[in-house]
């Protein structure tokens, strides 16, 4: 079987379409003896039955295993350059108070980037003083809220922001732990709606700034400065970006050392994931070693204690986790004209052919293919095939072009409408970034573990939808 000039040059025709590549698919994921795909235990059709498609489904012990693999790797790297580590769950990646009590249970912190998680946040039972807050725009409600419920720290994104949280701790009687977000300036290699350190975006406080926030912070008796804060973009493969900014940030903390302690850095998340086989992650142990590593060799040059080390993953731990289960619908092949560098061969066919194959989500269930051209992988659910591979591509079924799932993956040519579809590592960004457009209803998520599923987020239905329209219901 050849390869598809259409085909992105990383993906070859594999020998078997129906394999499951390690690393891309949660641990509990495995075809059944008959050849069925079943997350921890369950089979795909009997999911689709329950629940219905599209679905998120969520392989429990996974998501807990990558937060316990994460947080032991980064305290054990911590304590061998001398200090200790937190590690914050980012719920922005995917939250609900199920998934909160997760992390919780193993120790982690949690992050929540607006009022919505803060309130999931709280609804869990989550110890206020694990959380951390973050937002480049937090609104004052949002803030008094926060300082209300005794949020851990509080994530400083603006010059205005300072007087608002202190006004709002004075209001509560609280001192209020802050950090300080510096956009370091450290251009991640990522794509670049996810690259947020570089100079031209909103996040952060630009590294020669650093020090006039820091002094209006500590101006106000009702602030505690807890550290500097960095983010530098998400879905990263090269480490050395962090390592970079952690360079960075300890020399200005080592020079704001003088006007008062600065007992901790946090240096964000945005560990990458394999979505296809093109993608190689480093091992997380060497990631966190990597960060620990450089913070001290930083901290060692300037003479300085190495501060208590911070990092805020949320796609590496719930991203691998989750797959999204869909029923395919309709199937097209369209013919596309090559241009010259495409033919493979002097002489070669013009053309060749891409197979659309629609599902019943799209868009509005995973908006990652449309936001960033973002790639995944896929494999039919609920049988194997001994046919061979064809090139397609996933499309949804919204009134988009862009409407697509997965951009190019080889599936079995006899793909057919009632087969179920399984897309693999869509634990993070996912359900998060999900909306109604063509007013389709958002799935449920399910937790699988041992065999058992249970609903974790109920699906919208179209009462739902109808009850915020006044016209249909008015009160
Ligand atoms: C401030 C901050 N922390 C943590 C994260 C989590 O990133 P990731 O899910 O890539 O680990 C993000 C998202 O990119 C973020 O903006
Ligand atoms: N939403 C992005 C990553 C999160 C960016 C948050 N700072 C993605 O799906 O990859």
């Amino acid at each position: 079987m050849t390869s598809n000039p259409l085909a992105p040059e990383w993906l070859q025709a594999p020998s078997d379409a129906n394999a499951l590549h390690d690393g891309i698919w949660s641990s509990g994921a495995a075809r059944t003896a008959s050849g069925e795909l079943a997350f921890a235990g369950v089979r795909a059709s009997e999911l689709a039955e329950r629940y219905g498609t599209p679905l998120y489904v969520v392989d429990e012990q996974d998501a807990r295993a990558r937060a316990h693999r994460i947080r032991t790797a980064f305290e054990a790297a911590a304590s061998d350059v001398g200090t200790t580590a937190k590690v914050y769950y980012a719920g922005k990646a995917f939250l609900c108070t199920e998934v909160a009590r997760w992390m919780s249970e193993d120790g982690l912190h949690l992050d929540v980037a607006s009022g919505g998680e803060l309130a999931v946040a709280l609804a869990a039972g989550v110890d206020p003083a694990l959380l951390g807050f973050h937002g480049n725009n937090k609104s004052i409600a949002e803030i008094d809220r926060a300082v209300q419920a005794g949020v851990g720290a509080i994530v400083i994104d603006s010059w205005i922001e300072i007087e608002r949280i202190a006004d709002a701790a004075a209001r509560h009687g609280r001192v209020q732990a802050v950090r300080l977000r510096v956009n370091s300036g450290v251009h991640a290699h990522t794509h670049d709606y996810l690259a947020t350190a570089r100079e031209d975006q909103k996040f952060g406080i630009p590294l020669a700034d650093v020090p006039s926030h820091v002094d209006r912070i500590r101006s106000f008796k009702s602030l505690r400065l807890l550290g500097l804060h960095s983010h530098i973009g998400s879905q990263i493969f090269n480490p050395s970006g962090f390592a970079e900014a952690a360079e960075r940030l300890i020399a200005v903390h080592a020079e704001l050392l003088d006007g008062g302690e600065i007992p901790e850095l946090n240096l964000g998340g945005g560990f990458g994931i394999a979505y296809t086989v093109a993608d190689e992650v480093a091992p997380i142990e060497e990631v966190t070693r990597g960060i620990a590593e450089a913070v001290a060799r930083a901290a060692g040059a300037r003479g300085i204690p190495v501060p208590v080390l911070a990092i805020e993953p949320g796609r590496s731990i719930i991203g691998p986790a989750g797959a999204t289960l869909y029923e395919v619908g309709t199937i097209k092949d369209v013919v596309v004209a090559l241009e010259s560098e495409e033919r493979t061969a002097p002489g070669s066919s013009s053309t060749a052919i891409r197979k659309y194959v629609s599902v019943d989500g799209g868009m509005s269930d995973n908006a990652r293919p449309a936001l960033y051209e973002a790639d995944y992988s896929a494999r039919i659910a609920s049988r194997t095939s001994d046919a061979d591979p064809a090139l397609v591509r996933v499309a949804g079924k919204h009134c988009e072009s862009g409407d697509l799932v997965v951009l190019a993956e080889y599936l079995p040519a006899d793909i057919a409408p009632g087969d179920l579809l399984a897309v693999p590592a869509t634990g993070a960004y996912c359900f998060s970034l999900s909306s109604n457009y063509n007013y389709l209803t958002r799935p449920p998520v399910v937790a699988v573990r041992d065999g058992e599923a249970r609903v974790i987020v109920r699906g919208e239905t179209e009462d739902d939808l109808l009850a915020r329209d006044p016209g249909v219901n008015p009160r």
